[in-house]
């Protein structure tokens, strides 16, 4: 599978403590390694994945016209339709590229409690309503069972974490119990004229969350990985399993034991450019937006001062907006 380690999850899920710390402690590996692997045995349904990747599909091939009227009112809020030119990946790690080649879809939680952490004035600014377009039919709904079915699996892969990281398997339990995890559809189209220098579908960047969960079609002009001696690996995604890779706060957390890398998505070969277009759905785990994040991993003096959950995404998600968008 393209270079990244495959974890088999199927025998953790409801098996013995030792097999879960076995699975636990190759997560622990690879993660001190590469920070990225593939997931297979993750039960969740083929159908669920397919949904949403069909639904998201024929959003794409809607006239820009029609895309453009789920753009969100007001500009920067990370909800709707995001049209090509407004984000550029590099820029959160401090390196100026022009805009990704890619256009994307936004989307987080459909409903929530009414309850103050969710409806108060710094609850709302993570809580936002989703917007819809008139089509697809069927675009919600894809999107919630989705969301649903990777909320299962984060609690369970986090516990299997904790149990990697050596600290108590309920520990991420509680920061992750009304986590503000966004998602997004990205679509990077064909390219019918060459990107200009250094533009790529998606500049060389790290992800900002815990876990970020990529589901992805096969075609070629797609992510790549960066090896601890500098390489690019390419990381294969296969309809039928998840890619995985940890973000800024797990490394944080870890102090560092564990790598967020970098990574990104690359533009398709001169030869198919024009007919190469790319779909990929992430769920970018992120925990409670006070959860505070903390040096977990003694011994050893913190690398990091401790930094709020919800603070530290606002504070990426403006860093990477281009600034004439
Ligand atoms: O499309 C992909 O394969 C990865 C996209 C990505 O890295 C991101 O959106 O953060
Ligand atoms: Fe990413």
């Amino acid at each position: 599978m393209g270079g990244i380690p495959v974890i088999d999850l199927s025998t953790a899920f409801g098996g013995s403590a030792a097999e879960r710390l076995r699975v636990g402690r190759e997560i622990d590996r690879i993660c001190r390694e590469i920070g990225f692997f593939t997931i297979a045995g993750h039960g969740v349904p083929a159908p669920v994945m397919d949904a949403l990747r069909d639904t998201a599909n024929a959003f794409f091939a809607l006239p820009l016209a029609e895309k453009q009227r789920a753009i969100h009112p007001v500009k920067g809020t990370p909800r709707g339709y995001i049209a090509l030119g407004v984000e550029a990946l590099s820029l959160g790690n401090a390196l100026a590229t022009p805009p990704d080649l890619k256009e994307y879809y936004h989307f987080g939680r459909q409903s929530w409690p009414d309850e103050p952490y969710y409806a108060s004035a710094e609850g709302q600014r993570y809580f936002l309503p989703n917007l819809w377009p008139e089509r697809p039919q069927g675009f919600a709904d894809a999107a919630a069972a989705y969301y649903a079915a990777m909320e299962h699996l984060t609690v369970e892969m986090m516990r299997l974490a904790a149990l990697g990281l050596g600290i108590p398997e309920h520990f991420f339990d509680d920061k992750i119990d009304r986590h503000i995890t966004a998602m997004r559809l990205n679509h990077y189209p064909e390219q019918t004229a060459p990107p200009a220098p250094g533009q790529l579908r998606a500049g060389a960047h790290t992800d900002y969350g815990l876990l970020t969960i990529l589901n992805g079609e096969n075609v070629p002009g797609g992510l790549q990985v960066q090896t601890r001696d500098g390489r690019w690996l390419d990381v294969e995604t296969d309809p039928l399993r998840f890619v995985v890779n940890i973000g800024d706060l797990l490394m944080r957390w870890t102090n560092d034991r564990w790598v967020s890398n970098v990574h990104r998505v690359v533009n398709p070969p001169d030869s198919s450019a024009a007919r190469s277009r790319r779909l990929s759905i992430a769920f970018f785990h992120h925990p409670n937006y006070d959860a505070l994040i903390e040096c977990i991993a003694p011994p050893g003096a913190a690398k990091y001062p401790p930094v709020l959950s919800g603070a530290y995404r606002d504070e990426k998600y403006r860093q990477t907006r281009v600034a004439a968008a």
